[in-house]
């Protein structure tokens, strides 16, 4: 038996097209949802993502502003190009992208960002209307890992959910999230001690480890969702997940593939919550 395949790619296209679809609606009120992405210094793999950002958001009829500005910039600098931001009325959401030159307090940024603007859902404010199940903008990586287990019926109510990384943008929310969906989370991580015993009792398998190909089939319980977050390069310099999707086939029951799996998901995630967040301000500066 072979796993079935997590189409991020297909769901992503779904979802953008209903995003389009409350696009044109808004355009009858004259509202253009708005993201402005900020970039700091010339990381290749983030001229590409931010590239991606901006292509998709066109196509859905969403502006997009990109800042782009020399590793050389200071704190100060960044903070108030945010502030600029922050009080621009065309901008619905900020998208600072991570990482920053080491100059810059990625802290004291986020925390800069409005929080009616942080479609990233990275503001502390954000994280913690997040952890108590409040209304926030969720961060789009562990978001779309959501919506594609929700789109292939796959509930997360009473399974056990073994997440692999603890970072703040991925690890450390989707268990959150899967936590609210009644999944029993354990987080494992670089000092996790025989980390193969832990993920072999996985119902469910998110993997945000960074390190290519390193879940192979040993690591599975045999009919294991499994969730690649990974994006390396491998030998040949080809994008490949943390996962070893072959190597995995005979053993899970459904897996995402890297690239077209959690990637896709991520960006339209983003847009969903940069027209989410146009919507609420359409309602606040309604004319009476
Ligand atoms: N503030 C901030 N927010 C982010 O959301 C953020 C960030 N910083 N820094 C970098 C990471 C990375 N990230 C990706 C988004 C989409 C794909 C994606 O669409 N990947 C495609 C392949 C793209 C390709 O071919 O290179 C796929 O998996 O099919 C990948 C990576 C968002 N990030």
């Amino acid at each position: 038996m072979t796993a079935k395949l997590i189409d991020g790619k297909a769901v992503s296209q779904k979802i953008k097209i209903q995003v389009q679809q409350r696009v044109e609606k808004l355009a009858q009120q004259e509202i253009i949802p708005g993201l402005a992405v900020v970039l700091v210094g010339e990381n290749s793999a983030s001229l590409t993502y931010v590239k991606n950002k901006k292509k998709t958001c066109e196509a859905l009829g969403m502006r997009s502003d990109l800042h782009q500005f020399p590793d050389t910039l200071t704190e100060q600098e960044l903070l108030s190009t945010i502030d600029e931001l922050n009080n621009d009325s065309k901008i619905h959401g900020i998208l600072v992208q991570l990482p920053l030159p080491k100059q810059i307090d990625e802290f004291k940024v986020i925390s800069a960002i409005s929080p009616e603007k942080d479609v990233d859902g990275f503001h502390p404010i954000s994280v913690g209307n997040m952890m108590i199940g409040k209304d926030a903008f969720l961060p789009c990586t562990p978001h779309g890992i959501m919506e594609l287990l929700a789109h292939y019926d796959i509930d997360p109510a009473g399974k056990h959910a073994v997440v692999i990384g603890r970072s703040n943008i991925v690890g450390k929310p989707i268990g959150q999230l899967l936590l609210q969906k009644d999944a029993t989370v354990t987080y494992c991580h670089s000092k996790t001690k025989d980390l193969a015993e832990f993920t072999k009792q996985a119902d469910i398998l998110i993997a945000a480890i960074g390190r290519a190909k390193f879940i192979d089939h040993t690591f599975i319980k045999p009919g294991a969702v499994v969730i690649d977050v990974g994006m390396n390069r491998d030998e040949n310099g080809k994008l490949c997940g943390d996962v070893d999707f072959e190597d995995v086939q005979e053993t899970a029951s459904f897996v995402t593939p890297v690239p077209g799996g959690v990637g896709p998901m991520t960006i339209a995630m983003l847009m969903d919550n940069t027209l989410q967040s146009a919507e609420k301000g359409s309602v606040q500066t309604k004319p009476e």
